[in-house]
């Protein structure tokens, strides 16, 4: 079995690119009876308000829902955390059907509009304990969300220090600024808890793998059958993750 990609909207070709890298098949999934094909499923990022509208007419949520409950490995990248948050903030008005499974509550917008979108260097000393490599990893945030509290069973994989000068209307908005004001404050953008994962920022958009090998191994713990499941699709080589600018952006 293959692993499925949300293709309704967003970044999926590049996860599938990601995953080709990888030697890995990525399957889109555009109706709720494809989920049945793919043993993990990857939520890419996008617009999480048009995903989840195109979601809803294609009657996909019950799946998705069922998917996560099933104990499937589901990693969500920005618009796709998003949707697994149990709960969002900073939603348009009226708000948005999300999946949920993920313990946590998320800003939708963090970060600010589309001119505010970053890269930074994260440290991920999780990621290069599991997977090798340097200990930081290249977090592309476009619009990004963060995560700004977690349940006890929910493992933080990496934070981000928001800069004093960078303290935004919707951290102010949730903490008494003044506590804050000249004080760094760590924001939480990469996140596991059992079958989920969730990226704030998108792995996707850099030649580093780790994240994406990351998780097909989250797949291959869920037992014989999921890893058994991974079908190749004669990959390149994988070793490049441990050259340097591995971290480059993929269509260099
Ligand atoms: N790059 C992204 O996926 C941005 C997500 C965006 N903040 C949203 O609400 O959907």
């Amino acid at each position: 079995m293959a692993v499925g990609v949300l293709a309704l909207q967003g970044s999926f070709n590049e996860h599938i690119a990601a995953l080709r890298k990888l030697g890995v098949k990525g399957v889109e999934i555009r109706k709720p009876e494809q989920l049945e094909q793919v043993g993990s499923l990857i939520i890419p990022g996008g617009e999480s308000t048009t995903m989840a509208k195109l979601a809803e007419y294609h009657n996909l949520f019950p799946a998705l829902r069922e998917f996560v409950k099933l104990g499937k490995p589901v990693w969500g990248t920005c618009a796709g955390l998003i949707f697994l948050a149990n709960k969002a903030v900073g939603q348009k008005t009226g708000g948005q059907e999300l999946v949920g499974g993920l313990d946590c509550t998320v800003h939708r917008n963090f970060f600010g509009s589309q001119i505010q979108s970053f890269e930074t260097q994260l440290s991920v000393p999780e990621l290069a304990a599991k997977e090798g490599g340097p200990e930081t990893f290249r977090g592309v945030f476009i619009r990004a969300p963060a995560i700004l509290e977690v349940g006890p069973k929910v493992e933080v994989l990496a934070d981000y220090p928001v800069p004093s000068g960078k303290l935004f209307d919707s951290i102010s908005a949730l903490e008494a600024p003044q506590e804050n004001a000249g004080s760094e404050k760590k924001v939480i953008v990469a996140v596991k808890q059992g079958n989920l994962l969730g990226t704030a920022f998108h792995p996707e958009l850099t030649a580093d793998t780790r994240w994406h090998s990351y998780f097909l191994k989250m797949t291959s713990e869920v037992g014989e059958e999921a890893s058994s499941s991974i079908s190749v699709a004669g990959g390149e080589d994988t070793s490049s993750n441990e050259q340097l600018g591995n971290d480059l952006p993929i269509y260099q």
